[in-house]
């Protein structure tokens, strides 16, 4: 089964205002869709990033991985690492850490890895999570990852969520979220407003859903004396502290002050973090994320890395379609070590899809494991085309949570170690 052709889409679904210590989120979010088809016509799935400068390197893998059979595995990430060159893409918001060359070549990969994936699951009549090892659970837990949001964009109607300012507003945003979804965890995005006003929203959920496991991820906007001081006010209210502050030695500063486990999708995001981090203890939870940590299986072997050294588990997501929420899912279901439920955008993408409803659904705040061949998902092409005709109306060409902010607030400042 060798690589035919490949299809490279970039498509464009409406975003909710949602806002994080980089900005806000504009009116459009951008995706890549990637359809790799065999010289026997079986197709498979990926998804990445939409930005412009990262689908050009997509689109240049896509053009050097034709006649490559879908089982070289290394043979494929090297010709990715080829057709790249010294690149290094570095996302604007900065919300998943540094850019390298390592993580440029990895997040390029992944969409074809995934693909291959589906293609070899579809061809030997398994499941994807069969070809990493076999599930080891049939539901896949999410969480209810709550924003602080505006009513809605400005100069736009209010969106059907509405604003979320307050402990009240995130309250409720949680009541909905729960009600739609039955996520029995929680994960608030913070480092909008000053810890002491967004852990009184902490403090709000706690009382409101006792019980159910919490996090706060302010993305590095806390310094590492502040974020000592409010982890040690949350003791016991927080199942674990994500990126309070930046880089692995303020993170390990934290964590030898703080009683419960720091987690990372920033201070971690490839290979050569992993021997300083945990050498310094400056990390208990891993956030994977198959997209920069090079596609499923070496995303499969991190998390095996993880188990030798004691790290937990669990998995980050940015706004995101449901061929990423399947690839996802398999992931998560034959990882035995990730114990903690997986982030996911999903509700705030209300439906849009290029998925062909069906295969993907929540129940109990938790995904089922398609149980079809390979990802176990279909391309809905209507919905893609749409939304590539979308992409092609819009002027949006990367993602720039900063610069959407400064048109509402020209002052704004990124906060990173700000409070
Ligand atoms: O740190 C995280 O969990 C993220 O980077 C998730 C997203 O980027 C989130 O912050 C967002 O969408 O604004
Ligand atoms: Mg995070």
């Amino acid at each position: 089964m060798r690589i035919h052709e490949i299809h490279v889409t970039p498509v464009a679904f409406k975003d909710p205002p949602l806002l994080n210590a980089s900005g806000v989120h504009e009116p459009w979010a951008l995706r890549t869709v990637v359809e790799v088809v065999t010289d026997e016509g079986v197709t498979g799935l990926g998804e990445t990033y939409g930005d412009l400068s990262h689908l050009d390197r997509v689109r240049a893998a896509a053009r050097a991985l034709t006649g490559l059979p879908v089982h070289a595995h290394h043979a494929l990430h090297a010709r990715v690492a080829a057709a790249i060159g010294a690149d290094v893409f570095t996302d604007q918001h900065g919300l998943t850490g540094a850019g390298s060359h390592q993580k440029t070549v990895d997040a390029v990969f992944s969409p074809f890895e995934v693909a291959c994936l589906d293609i070899r699951g579809k061809a030997a009549g398994l499941r994807v999570a069969d070809l990493l090892g076999g599930p080891v659970r049939d539901a896949v837990p999410y969480s209810a990852y709550l924003f602080y949001k505006w009513a809605g964009h400005p100069g736009a109607d209010e969106d059907r969520f509405g604003a979320a300012l307050d402990p009240e507003g995130i309250v409720a945003q949680a009541r909905l979220l729960i009600e739609e979804y039955g996520f029995t965890s929680i994960k608030l995005k913070g480092g909008v407003f000053a810890p002491e006003r967004e852990t009184e929203a902490v403090r709000a959920l706690h009382d409101a859903f006792p019980g159910l496991p919490l996090r706060i991820d302010p993305n590095a906007a806390w310094t590492p004396a502040t974020s000592a001081r409010v982890g040690a006010s949350l003791d016991g209210v927080l199942e674990y502290l994500e990126d309070p502050a930046p880089g692995i030695d303020g993170m390990a500063e934290v964590a030898a002050q703080v009683p419960m486990k720091l987690a990372t999708n920033m201070c971690v995001v490839t290979h050569d973090h992993l021997p300083p981090a945990i050498a310094r203890g400056a990390i208990g939870v891993l956030l994977l994320d198959h997209h920069y940590w090079g596609g499923l299986l070496r995303s499969a072997q991190v998390a095996a890395l993880c188990d030798t050294f004691g790290l937990e588990l669990s998995m980050h997501s940015n706004s995101h379609l449901g061929i990423s929420l399947a690839a996802m899912t398999h992931l998560a279901a034959a990882t035995p070590n990730l114990t903690h439920a997986c982030d996911t955008h999903t509700p705030w993408q209300d439906g849009q899809d290029v998925v062909a409803p069906g295969a993907l659904r929540f129940t109990g705040g938790a995904v089922p494991l398609p149980d079809r061949p390979g990802l176990g998902i279909e391309l809905d092409r209507d919905a893609l085309a749409a939304m590539h005709e979308q992409y092609r109306r819009i002027t949006v060409r990367r993602r720039d949570d900063t610069a959407y902010m400064r048109r509402f607030d020209p002052e704004f400042q990124p906060k990173r170690a700000h409070w």
